[in-house]
């Protein structure tokens, strides 16, 4: 178990270092910790380095002081983490709200970002009522009210239906996240909008979506690829999470990517 203290915040990471320089690092999504990367990171090899963390207040990293939620507060511990590490060629894999990080990331330091993959993400992700909604109804009510819908919008019925053991792990996973630590979360995506830095993009990118993903759909993710004039890869048989529902697929398109800067 890998761990570092940022300030008041203690994140626990997994690194490998690759035979290669360049570094994947994967920004998780809402609700979720470094577990959701594991089969990629198999399937990876050692190639190249790889770097996840569980954001402040998700998994196992603390929250910290935080008083209100911020895109540049989780960017800031990217940054703080690939610095400690000595990292220098990286390429960010953003997944949905880590997208979000990821363009903040790009905007205040894009001569350290060397390519960013976006994944099932968008510069604004929903409305301010709904996340409003959503941080009223789990401040009052906990984290098993809203699970349900939030992992119906995660993954296909066929998902559930076909790995019922996989899917009670990362249900559990959903319901056991700090209430604190998801709610601040949700208020940093609410007051997100990175389109204007999306449409001055100027590294390597790539975007991919689930075909089956409910909570960025596809149309959405559409809406992003062609502001960054990027093509879209939709990934058949997977929702929101491609790196659970798809490792396979997931892996080989990061491969070529990253192969190919
Ligand atoms: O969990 C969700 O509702 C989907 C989601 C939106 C932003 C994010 O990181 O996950």
């Amino acid at each position: 178990m890998q761990a570092i203290q940022l300030g008041d915040t203690t994140i626990h990471y997994a690194f490998n270092k690759g035979d290669k320089d360049l570094t994947l690092v994967f920004i998780n999504s809402l609700g979720t910790d470094l577990r959701i990367w594991d089969a990629v990171i198999d399937g990876l090899g050692t190639e190249f380095g790889t770097l996840r963390f569980d954001k402040r207040g998700h998994g196992l990293s603390s929250l910290g002081a935080v008083e209100k939620g911020s895109i540049s507060s989780y960017a800031d511990d990217v940054m703080g983490l690939c610095e400690a590490l000595g990292l220098h060629k990286i390429v960010l894999v953003g997944l949905s709200i880590g997208g979000l990080i990821s363009l903040d990331i790009y905007q205040r330091y894009p001569e350290k970002i060397a390519g960013i993959v976006f994944m099932d993400t968008a510069p604004k992700i929903g409305t301010a009522e709904a996340w409003n909604n959503r941080i009223e109804t789990i401040s009052s009510k906990g984290m098993q009210v809203v699970a349900p819908s939030i992992l119906a919008n995660w993954f296909s019925p066929s998902f559930q239906q076909d790995h019922p053991a996989a899917f009670a792990l990362f249900q559990a996973m959903l319901e056991r996240a700090d209430v604190l630590g998801y709610m601040i979360a949700c208020e940093a995506i609410r007051d997100a909008d990175y389109t204007k830095t999306a449409q001055d993009i100027a590294i390597p990118v790539i975007c991919m979506v689930g075909e089956e993903d409910k909570s960025t759909p596809v149309a959405l993710v559409q809406g992003f690829a062609q502001l960054m004039n990027c093509s879209l890869i939709t990934i058949p048989n997977a929702g929101h999470l491609p790196c659970v529902d798809s490792p396979e697929r997931t892996t080989a398109i990061l491969h070529d990517f990253i192969s190919a800067l």
